[in-house]
């Protein structure tokens, strides 16, 4: 018997997928190799990292108490009871993805490991399983960099670092992209020594260039050492102590630490004999095309597992793109112009659409406009100016945003709508915006194209004529 859809993968792009697909009344088994359903997102990625930083935000808090006029007692850190609150969370979360859950939608739940055996079958657990369509959303997992002595070490992955019981004294974390810095300053804030290395020549290096500099100096403040344009040579391990020989051009030192934490970067899983169905693949993922459809047309792929964007809203959406076009046929393709992201950093970084470096390099002539959070009354009443908002502007309509400050992943929707409805930014200007909100940051930015002009010496001429045409009542 032929299946209407077998989907791999029981993370985002899979559960979306198979929720829609199993209360359309579709003939649907999903099938995932964990013990769980939810993927990487609910067990090992932005639940638990986000919980952490939440943990490690207030205990930032209560070391700041003073300056908000109370007085409080830090006291050392229990990282067993931090990481019991983190595994509380995922468990609520996890009753949204209750295999019973889809069950009751009609879907066929399995779990084991899926391989293909032809383009129309996959085998589970020794079962042959035959479908008329296929979605694979099998996630990534952390890539291991070719580094003398990293594969004889101890060290920790986003996968096992939520399962420590202890602080470590001393942390390295080997990479400085999202995983990397989100962790580092959540560990830096809850007592640990951080040392990060990171081999470009910035931390996070897909956003804002500006913007990463300032954060890394606010990171720096609260502590964290943070090497860029650094490589690490060899990696030695002896009596619990790992040593990192580093390099940055002719400058070679050693970082020491307890505990080592690996956060550079991420590999697809594709360990499911694409070849025997036929379905094309590189170093980067399944090759798709914009109605995620594979090599094979029947064969979809969704997610980190065929990219180009490793976001849990991102794998949401190519669900959405994939449902259209295996469901219902509809032709609907996926468009990356508008794209948010955030850094859940402290404070956080957002972009969405055009950087200002990617704009200059592409020869894209724009305007920048920026506003400092040092100047937004909400952010003082907060206690957290550090910032600013840069938005991108060509041709009078917003075209991409950067925002470094406090809820930037928040603010940042304005943006993507104003971006995605094609908004002149003086529409975003002229809109009202709640008194004191830190979303005024927006209006701020925009007014600054117009201030120039509203006070210079010729519009205070024109004023002033105008003054004394105008009857007095
Ligand atoms: C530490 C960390 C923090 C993150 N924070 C954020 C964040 O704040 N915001 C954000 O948008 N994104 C974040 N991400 C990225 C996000 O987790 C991923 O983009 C998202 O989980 C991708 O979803 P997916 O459905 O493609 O794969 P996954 O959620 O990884 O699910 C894949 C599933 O496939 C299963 N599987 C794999 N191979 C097979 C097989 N052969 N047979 C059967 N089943 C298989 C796995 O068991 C897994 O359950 C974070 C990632 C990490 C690691
Ligand atoms: N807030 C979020 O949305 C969020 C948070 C965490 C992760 N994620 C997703 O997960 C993905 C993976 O995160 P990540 O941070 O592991 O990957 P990444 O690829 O974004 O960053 C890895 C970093 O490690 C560096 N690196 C690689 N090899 C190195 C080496 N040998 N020495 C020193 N540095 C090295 C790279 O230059 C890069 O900056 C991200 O791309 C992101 O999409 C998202």
């Amino acid at each position: 018997m032929k299946h209407d859809l077998v989907i791999i993968g029981g993370g985002v792009g899979g559960l979306v997928t198979a929720s829609v697909a199993g209360q359309l009344g579709v003939d649907t088994v999903l099938v995932d190799a964990g013990e769980n359903l939810g993927g990487d997102c609910l067990h090992h990625g932005c639940v638990p990292s986000k919980t952490l930083i939440r943990s490690a935000e207030v205990a930032r808090l209560i070391h700041r108490a003073g300056e908000f006029g109370l007085a409080a007692n830090p006291g050392p850190v229990d990282l067993g009871a931090v990481m019991d609150r983190v595994h509380a969370v995922i468990g609520q979360i996890q009753q949204h993805d209750d295999p019973d859950r889809f069950r009751a939608y009609g879907v066929d739940v399995r779990f084991g490991h899926a391989r293909f055996t032809d383009a129309d079958t996959v085998i589970v657990n020794g079962e042959r399983l035959q479908a008329r369509r296929f979605l694979i959303a099998t996630g990534s997992r952390p890539a291991i960099p070719p580094i003398p002595g990293l594969t004889d070490a101890d060290f920790h992955t986003n996968e096992t670092i939520f399962g420590l019981r202890t602080l470590p004294r001393r942390l390295a974390v080997l990479g400085g992209g999202p995983i990397g810095i989100e962790l580092a300053q959540a560990f830096a804030r809850l007592g640990s020594q951080v040392t990060v290395v990171e081999m470009a020549g910035q931390i996070l290096p897909r956003d804002d260039a500006e913007l990463t500099a300032e954060l890394r100096q606010v990171l720096e403040t609260e502590g964290l050492t943070l090497h860029t344009r650094t490589t690490v040579e060899r990696i030695e391990q002896a009596d619990g102590v790992s040593r990192l020989a580093c390099r940055n051009g002719t400058a070679h030192w050693t970082v020491e630490a307890d505990t080592l934490l690996l956060a550079a970067g991420r590999t697809p899983n594709l360990d499911l004999d694409l070849k025997a169905a036929g379905v094309d693949f590189g170093p980067r993922g399944i090759r798709v095309d914009r109605r995620q459809r594979s090599s094979v047309r029947h064969i979809y792929a969704v997610g980190d597992c065929c990219g180009p964007y490793p976001f849990t809203h991102m794998a949401e959406y190519q669900a959405g793109i994939a449902i259209a076009n295996a469901l219902f046929r509809v032709p609907k393709k996926a468009d990356y112009r508008v794209v948010p992201w955030v850094t859940y950093t402290a404070p956080e970084l957002a972009t969405v659409g055009l950087t200002e470096d990617e704009a200059r390099a592409r020869n894209i002539e724009v305007e920048v406009l920026r506003f400092p959070f040092s100047a937004v009354d909400r952010a003082l009443a907060e206690g957290e100016t550090a910032g600013q908002a840069k938005l991108v502007v060509r041709r009078g309509r917003l075209v991409g945003a950067s925002v470094l400050g406090p809820h930037a992943g928040e603010l940042i929707h304005e943006a993507v709508l104003a971006i995605q409805a094609r908004l002149r930014v003086a529409t975003l200007a002229s809109a009202i915006h709640a008194y004191p909100t830190l979303a005024q940051v927006f209006r701020r930015a925009v007014n600054t194209r117009y201030t120039e002009t509203l006070y210079s010496d010729r519009t205070r001429r024109l004023v002033a004529l105008l003054q004394r045409w105008l009857p007095g009542r």
